[in-house]
């Protein structure tokens, strides 16, 4: 069940916390419920780099073959769930480092969108662009009130791949979609409530694992196997997509933000976030 030797096992109440030293992630099973909660922990805003991106791999991994009844994903950041892709992994990028890091996306995508467990997010702050496409990919979410998600690549002057509009379009009407990926929209928690972008509110972090945890329990008297075969029938043509595509989808990727005019963007939009986080 455990792969790594270098895992270590701890009971916390009647949790199990999965974990290794130097990991980015968390994994802890409720022997009750049997719901493992997969939590991001990448100070300070959880932004997705390789090494985040490679332990969230094999955190879904684990999850999938440790026969948990469900995976809630959730972020040890009291104010971000994950402020998307890390900028630093894209800005003057390394020729090796960044295709390993794209290559790593898709595949925490594939393996989350594609898990044969049910999956919820507990949205437990702001989630911009790549914390958007994870939320997404989920197949349920509660947030917090007072923050933000949504894809916003177009406000950075970049562009969200298909497989994230697959992602977005698996929750919301293909119009609002449309509109909200070409403005960049960022949507407060009552306005993804609204459109649906989000499927409920929670007060805090411990209700928003127990809603998802409450969905997760809504398929208690479903057969397993018919269920895993049914999601991912609804998720195949999407899935299939990327994976016929994955290298192109590489060569686009590596193409579009080694454009002088993307690098320029880049190093603008972090220079702001810089300047606005000394204020
Ligand atoms: C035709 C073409 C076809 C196909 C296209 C092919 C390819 C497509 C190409 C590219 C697609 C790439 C897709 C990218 C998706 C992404 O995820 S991009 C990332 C978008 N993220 C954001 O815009 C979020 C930015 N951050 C924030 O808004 C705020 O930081 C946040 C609300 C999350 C938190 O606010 P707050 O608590 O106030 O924290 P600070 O703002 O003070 O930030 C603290 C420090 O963290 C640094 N930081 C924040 N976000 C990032 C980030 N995403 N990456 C790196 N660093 C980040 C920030 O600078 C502060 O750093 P400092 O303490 O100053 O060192």
């Amino acid at each position: 069940m455990l792969r790594s030797s270098l895992l270590t096992l701890t009971r916390i109440g009647s949790n199990r916390l999965m974990s290794t030293a130097a990991k980015l992630t968390t994994v802890e099973v409720n022997d009750k419920t049997g719901i493992a909660t997969l939590t991001m922990c990448r100070p300070p805003v959880n932004g997705l780099n390789l090494e985040l991106l490679k332990d969230l791999s094999q955190s879904i991994d684990e999850i999938e073959s440790n026969k948990s009844r469900g995976l809630i994903l959730t972020s040890s950041n009291p104010t971000i769930f994950s402020a998307g892709l890390d900028i630093l992994e894209m800005y003057k990028p390394d020729k090796e480092r960044i295709r390993a890091f794209w290559t790593s996306l898709q595949d925490v995508w594939l393996a989350l969108y594609g898990s044969s467990v049910p999956t919820a997010a507990a949205i437990n702050g702001h989630s911009p662009a790549g914390g958007c496409l994870l939320a997404t990919s989920c197949e349920y979410r509660v947030m917090l009130p007072k923050f933000t998600i949504g894809l916003n690549e177009t406000q950075l002057g970049i562009v969200a791949p298909k497989w994230f509009m697959s992602s977005f379009l698996s929750v919301l009407p293909r119009r609002i979609a449309e509109r909200a990926l070409n403005q960049g929209r960022m949507f407060t928690t009552e306005e993804a409530l609204q459109v649906g972008l989000i499927d409920e509110v929670a007060n805090t972090k411990e209700e928003a694992i127990e809603k998802c945890s409450a969905f997760i329990g809504s398929f208690a008297k479903v057969n397993p196997l018919a269920r895993a075969l049914t999601k991912q029938q609804f998720r195949a043509a999407d899935l299939q997509q990327l994976e016929n595509e994955r290298v192109q989808d590489l060569e686009k990727f590596l193409f579009f933000v080694n454009q002088p005019a993307v690098q320029k963007g880049l190093g603008l939009y972090l220079e702001s976030l810089k300047k606005k986080a000394k204020n």
